[in-house]
């Protein structure tokens, strides 16, 4: 298929819907996770483990679920007039459910003699397993046609409209890990510093099996010691909380809804984890229920794009549509969105602008 210009794109996204993953999506699960960039811990290319992934995120949609624990919500972008599956990415209700969470965490000690008459703060890095009891929103893939469009806010964002409607499912907690920085032969400056001399195996070998493997192998491989920055290369100190180029304007959206850079980082390639408190998010706060009112398509009024969700576990759908309501409050949706969403006249649907603020980016003074 050919790129869709400025002016397709719109029309093309009418089209798009937000939905849980089913087993027929496999073959287009795995294609998305070998074109990950770069590979995706969370997200292997196995057809096994994506298999897995599939019947694990089914019985978390339609399981009873009283607080977060092990359940993964993996959802698609889908095309399903034409059958087609264009992104995928997942919510992990508990970050460290069964095994830990493994982090980094960024520390100042001070080291100082009075007798010397010296003090220095240096700066470590101490394993964490502080984030394990934060939600995660993970294993993030597009289709690269679809880069840059409001398709892939959808799928970031939905994940939002989501936890918004079942709070008791998620933790208070919202952490997102981006792939850390890589260079021109991906290559990981922190890995080759630090990982590597325990390992003997590639940045990119160690991401798979962390994928495919039990985790445990970090526990007992892993330096147990904090880390002194001063010790690594300049290159690795300089790629602490750094993301990988691919995934700039992923962080910049995430910080725009209102995630805080953490003073946690990945323990391979050092990426940055942001963190916050959902209530604090921009589609937390301005998220709205309105009832649906019918309209033909031509006759809506001009408005701001809105995702919008209907109400229902495991029939979850999430669609971008013009926030458009009626005097009363109504919702005006056209006949073939209300049909995406599955919705019929009166239903309440749950809506939030699409466009968010520009971002802050800082890190977080506090706990976080
Ligand atoms: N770059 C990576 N693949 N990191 C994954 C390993 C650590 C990860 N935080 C976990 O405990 O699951």
């Amino acid at each position: 298929m050919s790129e869709p210009t400025a002016a397709t794109q719109e029309g093309a996204l009418r089209m798009l819907v937000i939905r849980p993953v089913t087993m027929a999506d496999l073959p287009a699960l795995e294609q998305l996770a070998e074109h990950a960039v770069p590979r995706l811990t969370n997200l292997p290319a196995n057809r096994e483990r994506l298999e897995e992934r599939i019947v694990r995120s089914e019985a978390a949609f339609n399981g009873e679920v009283d607080y977060p624990g092990d359940e993964h919500y993996t959802f698609v972008l889908a095309d399903d007039a034409r059958g087609e599956v264009l992104g995928t990415a997942t919510i992990r209700a508990q970050a460290g459910a069964n095994e830990a969470y493994y982090t980094y965490r960024q520390e100042t000690l001070i080291h100082a003699s009075q007798q010397l008459n010296v003090r220095r703060e240096v700066q470590t890095l101490a394993l964490s397993h502080e984030v394990s009891d934060a939600t995660l929103l993970c294993a993030f893939s597009l289709n690269p046609r679809y880069k840059g469009t409001s398709a892939e806010s959808l799928l970031r964002r939905a994940r939002l409209m989501f936890i918004a409607q079942y709070p008791e499912r998620f933790s208070r907690i919202l952490a997102v890990a981006f792939p850390g920085y890589l260079d021109a032969r991906s290559e990981s400056p922190f890995w080759e510093s630090v990982g590597r001399h325990f390992f003997a195996r590639s940045f990119q070998e160690i991401n798979h099996i962390a994928g495919v493997r039990s985790k445990s192998f970090i526990a007992e491989v892993m330096p147990q010691f904090p880390l002194y920055l001063p010790l690594l290369t300049p290159q690795a100190r300089a790629a602490i909380g750094r993301e990988h180029p691919a995934h700039e304007e992923a962080l910049e959206e995430m910080l725009a809804e209102g995630f805080v850079r953490s003073r946690h980082v990945d323990i391979f390639d050092a990426g940055p984890i942001v963190k916050t408190e959902r209530e604090r998010l921009e589609s937390f706060r301005s998220a709205a229920w309105h009832p649906v009112r019918l309209r033909p398509e031509h006759t809506l009024p001009d408005a701001e794009p809105a995702m919008i969700a209907n109400q229902k576990l495991g029939g979850f759908r999430c669609i971008v549509a013009r926030y458009a309501l009626s005097p009363t409050g109504q919702l005006m949706l056209s006949p073939e969105h209300a049909k995406q969403l599955g919705v019929e006249e009166g239903r309440a649907v749950l809506a939030a602008p699409l466009t968010l603020p520009s971002a802050v980016d800082a890190l977080d003074e506090g706990e976080m």
